[in-house]
């Protein structure tokens, strides 16, 4: 189908836009869902493999959608998506439809989306929205939901249930497309949504999978068996593909293996690349130049490069371009490559299908997983196939592999929304909101969710208890609880949110980590700066650093601290060894307001600046939720809460506190001018001369440009 029939449903101007962006003919799938109805408003489940044209469908629907008055919302999986889709979907403007995205803190109502057509965001951020009473929101008429199998996610897919079901429930003829990855249980999804399902197997680029063993590639495609010999394992595997013009893709089981692996493949890289690189390798050392950073960039410096949590964001980000733009050629990543991130390759080359659990040590991936790394294999337009490559080391685990992975069915999706820490945060969000004022309401809302869908049960015995826990917490009043049976009768009991209960919905934490906090601040009147810090590590949205084997310093320390602390449990108690890791992941934070090196921190508690960077992020947060609890309670820390939110974000001492303030002044330019005597804005102002000759005469103009928006500086 060629593109200039779309006219008749989205102009041709719109038609032109896609024209200029190279897309002249439509693949096949986006063929046969307009056939099936794209453009009649019907909600869509569009179950399609990696880079076959899902996006531009929900473009396509979005565009007339906008074009008859409405307002889209598109959910993406990641923050770091939003920003990919944002710069996507920009060219709309060129038709007057208006883009924006918003994926920062859970409480802004960002209402200058409301002039938006597009706003993209995570389903967190949209729930977060909705939380705060966005009025925008109100007004979608369409959400597409990006990766839709995600629902399936412990950590991720009941915020996403929930938001589909507040979402219908405001507007219940809110249009719906969910775009996945193929699924055996897609049809339970689209029943879920009343939608209509489209599935394919088409892809632009065809793929090739297959497994490596002692120099013996077989690769598998429509009952096909292709072998190779190929001496000399993964180092030929990649040379081979390097030379002939493709990228390679690794996927290695830790961060240590994908670093160490990267390095040795850039000894193959490097006479692939020139010095159009160099650039890239400084970039990364930018915002860190530690041990981690400097591999990196001397990964990047001849072609390869690793990627996994443990980098900074804008560490990730440039990887991720370097690779799109074929400069880096050769990506060794960790499993936990977000399924979002779009990395193509021509070859996918799977070292190890084992990741790495808390508390379960290695297991293998899921199917769903192995299929979308390999269905990362195969350049649209690049390359002539695509090839997904296990190896293997020995021929049962060759058995194995092909049976479970390569012919293998991906896991049925499962709704998670039945853990109790995923229910109290959404039920105390529901009443908080007016979804349900009554318990029969509440579990009457519980029946949009794909939970219910999926079970044809509410968990009401899990709502009852969660319910009376966010009694007892003070976060909702219930009058003599009611109760609802499947045969539909009731017995009344009235439910609503205390102001606390609105508080803690509204800050975006856990109810339980609001009630950490509120408990600690009704107890103790006054809260050292290190027992300010367990709290926030106490609670259950805080990522707290495992004890290690050589940790025994922990515990020494607690005890130094012992008396400061406001929760100290028994060494014999199950709670300890939580307690020790919730400690430890304290003084990580204590250091790192004390303006220790962080990449002392880092190599101390043995993490990565990515893992430093999300601790204090998490910590900023925790500590503006723990500061507007004591604010309700009129608390008398509630000054310290202050100063300590500004040394949490910067990482520094009090005493910095006024400088830090002016931006672009970092905690290393912050400490260099403090100790020059240079201690706040007005000696900044004063001092001109010195301050250039401190941190440099740029930096010096750009940070007094910020105090007295002049231009230049004398
Ligand atoms: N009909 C088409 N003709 C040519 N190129 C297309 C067509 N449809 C999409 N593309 C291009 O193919 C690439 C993948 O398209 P798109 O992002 O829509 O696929 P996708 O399935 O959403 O990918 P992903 O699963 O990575 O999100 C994009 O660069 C897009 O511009």
């Amino acid at each position: 189908m060629r593109v200039s029939e779309l006219e008749e449903y989205i102009s041709p101007f719109s038609v032109k836009i896609l024209e200029d962006r190279g897309i002249r003919e439509l693949f096949p799938p986006q063929k046969e869902v307009i056939e099936l109805g794209l453009f009649s408003r019907k909600n869509f489940v569009i179950s399609i493999p990696t880079a076959s044209g899902k996006t531009l469908i929900a473009e396509l629907a979005m565009v007339r959608e906008i074009m008859e008055g409405g307002k889209c919302l598109y959910i993406v999986p990641l923050r770091a998506l939003a920003s990919e889709k944002f710069e996507e979907f920009s060219i709309w403007e060129k038709i007057g439809i208006k883009t924006g995205y918003s994926v920062g803190d859970y409480e802004s109502k960002d209402e200058w989306l409301g002039e938006c057509d597009i706003i993209i965001t995570t389903s967190e951020k949209a729930d977060s929205f909705l939380r705060n009473s966005a009025s925008w929101i109100k007004k979608i008429s369409c959400i597409v939901v990006d990766e839709i199998h995600l629902i399936d996610s412990f950590k991720r897919g009941p915020v996403l249930e929930i938001l589909i079901a507040k979402m219908r429930k405001i507007n219940p003829d809110i249009r719906i497309i969910g775009l996945s990855a193929t699924i055996p249980n897609s049809e339970e999804i689209a029943g879920w949504l009343d939608a209509e399902l489209y599935t394919s197997e088409w892809r632009p680029t065809e793929l090739y999978e297959g497994v490596y063993l002692r120099n013996r590639l077989e690769l598998f495609h429509n009952g096909e068996c292709r072998v190779k010999r190929i001496d000399g394992g993964l180092d030929a595997l990649i040379a081979e593909c390097l030379e002939d013009g493709g990228q390679v893709l690794v996927f290695d089981s830790t961060r240590r293996n994908a670093e160490s692996t990267a390095v040795k493949i850039s000894k193959i890289t490097k006479k692939f690349v020139g010095d159009e690189v160099d650039e890239i390798a400084n970039a990364v050392l930018e915002e860190n130049d530690g041990d981690m950073s400097k591999k990196l960039s001397e990964c990047i410096k001849k072609g390869s490069a690793f990627h996994h949590a443990g980098l900074l964001n804008s560490q990730r980000k440039t990887v991720e371009d370097a690779f799109k733009s074929n400069l880096i050629k050769v990506l060794v990543a960790t499993p936990t490559l977000s399924a979002g991130v779009n990395l193509p390759a021509r070859r996918v080359i799977i070292k190890s299908y084992h990741r790495f659990e808390p508390n379960l040590g290695n297991v293998p991936i899921k199917v769903l997983e192995y299929k979308q790394m390999a269905g990362r294999a195969g350049r649209p337009g690049l390359d002539p196939v695509g090839e997904a490559i296990v190896i293997v080391r020995s021929s049962k685990e060759k058995e194995k592999v092909i049976q479970r992975f390569i012919h293998g069915t991906p896991e049925d999706i499962e709704s998670k929304l039945k853990v109790e820490k995923h229910l109290r945060f959404h039920i105390l969000s529901i009443i908080s909101e007016g979804f349900a004022k009554d318990f029969r309401s509440l579990s009457d809302f519980f029946s949009l969710t794909f939970f219910f869908y999926q079970n044809g049960i509410a968990p009401d015995y899990e709502i009852k208890r969660v319910l009376n826990q966010l009694e007892n917490w003070g976060f909702i009043t219930q009058e003599n609880l009611g109760f609802v049976n499947l045969a539909g009768e009731t017995g009344g009991g009235g439910l609503a949110p205390t102001e606390l209960g609105k508080l803690v919905s509204k800050l975006y934490i856990d109810p339980l980590t609001g009630f950490i906090f509120y408990d600690t601040l009704e107890k103790f009147d006054d809260l050292s700066e290190v027992a300010i810090l367990h709290t926030l590590c106490r609670t259950p949205d805080m990522e707290t650093l495992y004890i290690r084997k050589y940790d025994d310093w922990v515990e020494e320390l607690a005890d130094k601290f012992r008396n400061e602390l406001t929760y100290f449990p028994s060494e014999l108690s199950t709670e300890y060894d939580w307690f020790l890791s919730e400690f430890k992941t304290a003084m990580c934070l204590y250091e790192w307001i004390s303006e220790v090196d962080e990449d002392l921190v880092c190599s101390r508690y043995n993490i990565s600046p990515g893992d430093l960077r999300r601790i204090t992020e998490t910590a900023e947060w925790l500590i503006y939720s723990f500061r507007r609890i004591a604010n309700f309670l009129d608390h008398p820390v509630q000054s310290e809460l202050v100063k300590l939110e500004s040394r949490i974000k910067y990482g520094i001492k009090d005493e910095l506190i006024d400088l830090i303030e002016v931006k672009g002044i970092g905690r290393a330019r912050a400490r260099k001018l403090y100790n020059y005597g240079i201690r706040s804005k007005e000696d900044l102002l004063e001092n001109r001369a010195k301050v250039s000759e401190l941190i440099g005469k740029k930096w010096a103009e750009r940070i007094i440009g910020e105090i007295t928006g002049e231009k230049d500086f004398s």
